[in-house]
């Protein structure tokens, strides 16, 4: 029999949660479908678990930064340890989040779902109908079209390593390669390698900035080979041979362990979304300003969404929307994002918010760029940090701050400052005159505008 829901969320993760628990909360019948246990990409197998691995590595890289200031030892991780760490967090989430669902009065169902018509769908095989629907299935890695490419591991499987290969490559310089790389790295990996195709890796980010990060990622231990595509993957043994094309021809690195991190694209294969009329490209399912599909009973949100960036606080956001106009039953509000601040969780952290130099220049506004090594600050002088700089972009006349481009200890605190500056339309000379606590990185955001 056909079960009958008002909503059914498809997507227990940061996109979908939110939506079904706010939305059964006003009395709808609310069922959420997760193919996998509830709590999505962030909670279980990117954000969070990565940043506990990050913390535990911060100890390695504290120690080396302190060694001949005053602090003795010599800091190593335990890998196993270290992901039982990691555990003791994902292990309790999912049962956490399907309980604070069926306590807000949500049916939680596990299993694949593929849409069958407008307003049906089959999970597993058994047929649900509902009012409305809520697209929330995420991104998957993408897929490489390399000979080998099954050899590859997601960064999900690097999440669940037992032990650390001893050579690893990351195929990808962007985020994951760059956070995992410093990872694998501080965690005793004996050979970290990075292939990044293009010239320099974290493309989107600012050049300057990620041009110190790379000397900290090299002087680190990794090998960063830019200007390099990888074309195919070997198995040798117990071993890998990954072939990559340089602008002097083909080179091999061998290797423990190849991770993919050449990007990912909107989780929507299995949804059978031509069924639902619900169009949809490559770079995900087709989204009003209102987050509503071009079925106008079908919303979508998130990294399965041809949206706004795949981050998770920019998830939330769209959530928030696709709720507020379900509960409505109009296009009572459009989403309107803010500046988007975003943060590579290496040592040091690479932050970014607002326009870059080449975008504010193309859009022809009139600015200012404040810019220069830290180093020598107080702030990176007293944690010993040998990599750290800033860009800030300020509009002449309103005194306004267009962008901001960091990379150093504080980063991912400063950038939020930034951020809200922004929102607020907060000028220089007003930031200026604020107070902040002394010493901490907020202040020394004064002596960057
Ligand atoms: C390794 C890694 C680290 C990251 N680190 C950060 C970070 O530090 N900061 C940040 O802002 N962002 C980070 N991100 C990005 C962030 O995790 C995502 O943008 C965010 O989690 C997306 O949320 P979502 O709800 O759209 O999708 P997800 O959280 O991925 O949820 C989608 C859910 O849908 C389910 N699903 C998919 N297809 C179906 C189907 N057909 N039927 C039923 N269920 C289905 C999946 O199992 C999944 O649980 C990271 C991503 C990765 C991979
Ligand atoms: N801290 C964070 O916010 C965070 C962390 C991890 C992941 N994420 C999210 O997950 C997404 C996926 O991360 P990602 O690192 O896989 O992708 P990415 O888009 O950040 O980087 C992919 C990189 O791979 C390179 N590349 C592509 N094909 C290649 C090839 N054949 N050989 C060599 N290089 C190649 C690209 O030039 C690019 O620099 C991110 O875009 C982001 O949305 C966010």
């Amino acid at each position: 029999m056909t079960q009958e829901f008002d909503l059914i969320v498809i997507g227990g993760g940061t996109g979908g949660n939110g939506v079904a628990r706010k939305v059964a909360c006003a009395g709808w019948k609310v069922a959420s479908v997760d193919c996998r246990p509830h709590g999505g990409t962030c909670a279980l197998r990117g954000c969070d678990p990565k940043k506990m691995l990050v913390a535990v590595t911060e100890g390695v890289e504290w120690g080396r930064a302190m060694a001949g200031k005053g602090l003795t030892g010599d800091l190593s991780v335990r890998w196993p340890e270290m992901m039982t760490f990691k555990r003791s967090f994902t292990d309790v989430m999912p049962e956490r989040i399907e309980h604070g669902l069926d306590k807000s009065g949500v049916t939680v169902l596990h299993g694949t779902a593929r849409f069958t018509g407008p307003d049906t769908l089959e999970v597993d095989g058994k047929p649900l109908r509902a009012k409305h629907f809520h697209i929330a299935t995420g991104a998957r890695p993408m897929t490489l079209d390399i000979p080998g490419e099954d050899a590859l591991l997601t960064s999900t499987d690097f999440l669940e390593l037992p032990d650390l290969p001893a050579r690893m490559v990351f195929v990808g310089g962007g985020f994951i390669a760059m956070e995992f790389a410093h990872i694998a790295k501080r965690a005793g990996a004996a050979e970290v390698t990075v292939i990044e195709m293009a010239d320099l890796p974290l493309g989107g980010f600012d050049s300057d900035m990620v041009e110190m990060l790379a000397a900290a990622t090299e002087d680190l231990g990794i090998d960063l080979k830019t200007g390099a595509k990888v074309r195919e993957i070997r198995k040798s043994g117990a071993a890998f041979e990954v072939d990559y094309e340089t602008a002097s021809g083909l080179r091999t690195v061998t290797c423990d362990a190849v991770v993919h991190a050449t990007g990912r694209v909107p989780a929507i294969d299995d949804l059978n979304l031509d069924a639902a009329d619900v169009e949809h490209s490559r770079r995900g399912i087709k989204v009003s300003p209102y987050m509503r599909t071009t079925n106008p009973a079908i919303f979508a949100a998130g990294d399965c969404a041809d949206s706004g960036p795949n981050l998770t606080p920019v998830s939330a956001a769209e959530a928030r929307i696709v709720a507020m106009n379900l509960l409505a039953g109009s296009d009572a509000e459009a989403i309107d994002y803010p500046p988007i601040p975003s943060v590579v969780f290496t040592l040091p952290q690479l932050a970014t918010v607002g326009l870059s130099e080449a975008e504010a220049r193309d859009k022809g506004v009139d600015f200012e760029t404040h810019s220069a090594k830290t180093d020598g600050w107080y702030s990176s002088m007293r944690v010993g940090a040998k990599w750290s700089g800033y860009k800030v972009l300020v509009e002449n006349g309103s005194g306004k701050i267009l962008g901001a481009h960091l990379v150093g200890p504080g980063a991912e605190e400063q950038i939020n400052l930034f951020a809200m500056a922004m929102k607020t339309g907060l000028t220089a000379n007003q930031i200026k005159e604020l107070i902040f606590a002394y010493p901490s990185y907020a202040s020394d955001i004064g002596s960057m505008i």
